[in-house]
C-alpha cells in the first residue's frame, strides 16, 4: 500500500546540509497500523511527510496504492493526496470556524451537493462522537475533542490512509487512550491503514501491529510488534520497550533497595520471559514440586500484544545447587527464556543485558 524505497531527505540549512532521513525503506501493507518511534530529531516527521509528498525526498521513490507519487503532475498529486488523510499534534483546526465548518472544509472542492455534504459532515461527527458540538468553536473544546474533529476532517474525503504526526502527544494519558481506541476502531471498521509517529512506545503497544524504530534519520529496526517486543535486537529499541514494560525501572528499584533481595549463596536472581502460550504447565509450582526449588516473585508483567501474551517475571530461586541446575534446564525445556541477573551488578546493568 505504501512503499518507500531508498528515501533520503537532506535539508540545506545554513552552511551545513542536514541529513534528516537516510536511506530508508519502509513497506506498509493495507490494514496495518504502523508505528514509527524515535526520539526528537530522529527524522520521523520528515519521513511521514514524504508519504504524501508534503516533503519531497532528495532521492528515492514513493509508491502509494501502486502510484509513483513523484511522477504525478500537481492535479494528479492533489487527487492522490485526498486518499491520504493527516492529523497533527496541535490539531491545526481553523479557530474562526465552527466544528461543522472545519469538517466541511475539505469537501468544498468535492462534487457533493450542499445537502450531501451536510449529511457527510454529520455522519463524520457522529463517528467521532461529537454530534453535539457542531455549532461550537475549537476554543470551546478539550484537546481530545479537538483531535476528534481533526480526525473527522481528515476522513472527509474517504482516505485509505491516515498519517498521524504525534497525534496524542499533547493529550493526557486517558484522552490518549480514547483517541487510540477511536483510531483502532477506524482501522477495523473502515479498513483504514494508519501510520502513526510517536516517541511513546506505550502508543505503539496499544494499537500498532508493526513498528519501525528510527535513530539519526535511519530505521534501525522494524518488524511486527510481537517479535520486536519479545526479541529486540537494538539497544535503543530495548530502551523504548523498557519505557512501556517497566522491567528496567523495577531492576533499578531493586538495586536502590538491596534489602529487598536477601540473596543466599546459592540463590539465583533471574528474569524469566515467555511469549504466547509457551507452556501450559504450572511452571512455578513445578519448580517446588519436582525440583524442591522455591521461587520468590519480585516482579511480574504480562503485556497482551496483538492477542499474544508476553510475560516478564523477576524471581529469586532458592535451593540446592544441583536442584537449581535441573530447574533451570526444565525452564528452558518448556521454552521460557531465563536471563541471570547478578545482584551486585544491578546498578550498572540494563534489563536484557547478559550480566
Ligand atoms: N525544514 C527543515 N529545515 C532544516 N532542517 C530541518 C527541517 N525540518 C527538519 N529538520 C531537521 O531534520 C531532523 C529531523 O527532524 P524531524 O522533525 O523529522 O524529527 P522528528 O523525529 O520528527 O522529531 P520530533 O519528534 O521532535 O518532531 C532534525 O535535525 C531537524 O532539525
Amino acid at each position: 500500500m505504501i512503499s518507500l524505497s531508498n528515501i533520503n531527505v537532506t535539508f540545506e540549512s545554513g552552511s551545513q546540509p542536514v541529513p534528516a532521513v537516510r536511506d530508508v525503506n519502509l513497506q506498509v501493507d493495507a490494514g496495518d497500523v504502523y508505528g514509527i518511534v524515535g526520539y526528537s530529531g530522529a527524522g520521523k516527521s520528515t519521513l511521514v511527510r514524504v508519504i504524501n509528498l508534503l516533503q519531497r525526498p532528495t532521492s528515492g521513490s514513493v509508491e502509494v496504492n501502486g502510484q509513483d507519487l513523484l511522477s504525478l503532475n500537481s492535479k494528479e498529486l492533489r487527487a492522490a493526496r485526498k486518499k491520504i488523510g493527516m492529523i497533527f499534534q496541535h490539531f491545526n483546526l481553523m479557530s474562526s470556524r465552527t466544528i461543522f465548518d472545519n469538517v466541511d472544509y475539505p469537501l468544498k472542492s468535492s462534487k457533493l451537493s450542499k445537502r450531501e455534504r451536510a449529511r457527510k459532515v454529520n455522519d463524520l461527527l457522529e463517528l467521532v462522537g461529537l454530534s453535539d458540538k457542531r455549532e461550537a468553536y475549537p476554543s470551546q473544546l478539550s484537546g481530545g475533542q479537538k483531535q476528534r474533529v481533526a480526525i473527522a476532517r481528515a476522513l472527509a474525503n474517504d482516505p485509505e490512509i491516515l498519517l498521524c504526526d504525534e497525534a496524542t502527544s499533547a493529550l493526557d494519558p486517558k484522552t490518549t487512550l480514547s483517541i487510540l481506541k477511536l483510531l483502532k476502531k477506524l482501522n477495523q471498521d473502515l479498513g483504514l491503514t494508519i501510520v502513526i509517529i510517536t516517541h511513546e512506545m506505550q502508543v505503539v503497544k496499544e494499537i500498532c501491529n508493526k513498528v519501525a524504530v528510527m535513530e539519526a534519520g535511519r530505521i534501525i529496526e522494524q518488524g511486527d510488534i510481537v517479535s520486536i517486543f519479545s526479541n529486540p535486537q537494538n539497544a535503543l529499541t530495548r530502551d523504548f520497550i523498557n519505557t512501556a514494560t517497566h522491567v528496567e525501572q523495577t531492576l533499578e528499584k531493586l538495586a536502590l533497595h538491596p534489602s529487598l533481595v536477601h540473596l543466599k549463596d546459592n540463590d539465583i536472581l533471574c528474569k524469566i520471559s515467555y511469549i504466547g502460550d509457551s507452556t501450559s504447565e504450572p511452571v512455578i509450582s513445578a519448580l517446588t514440586a519436582r525440583y524442591r526449588v522455591t521461587t520468590n516473585l519480585l516482579f511480574a508483567n504480562v503485556e497482551i500484544l496483538q492477542q499474544t501474551p508476553i510475560g516478564n517475571l523477576i524471581v529469586v530461586m532458592s535451593g540446592a545447587a544441583s536442584d537449581l541446575e535441573a530447574a533451570l534446564q526444565y525452564l528452558q525445556a518448556v521454552n521460557l527464556t531465563v536471563e541471570m541477573i547478578d545482584s551486585r551488578l544491578l546498578q550498572n546493568s540494563k534489563a536484557g543485558d547478559p550480566v
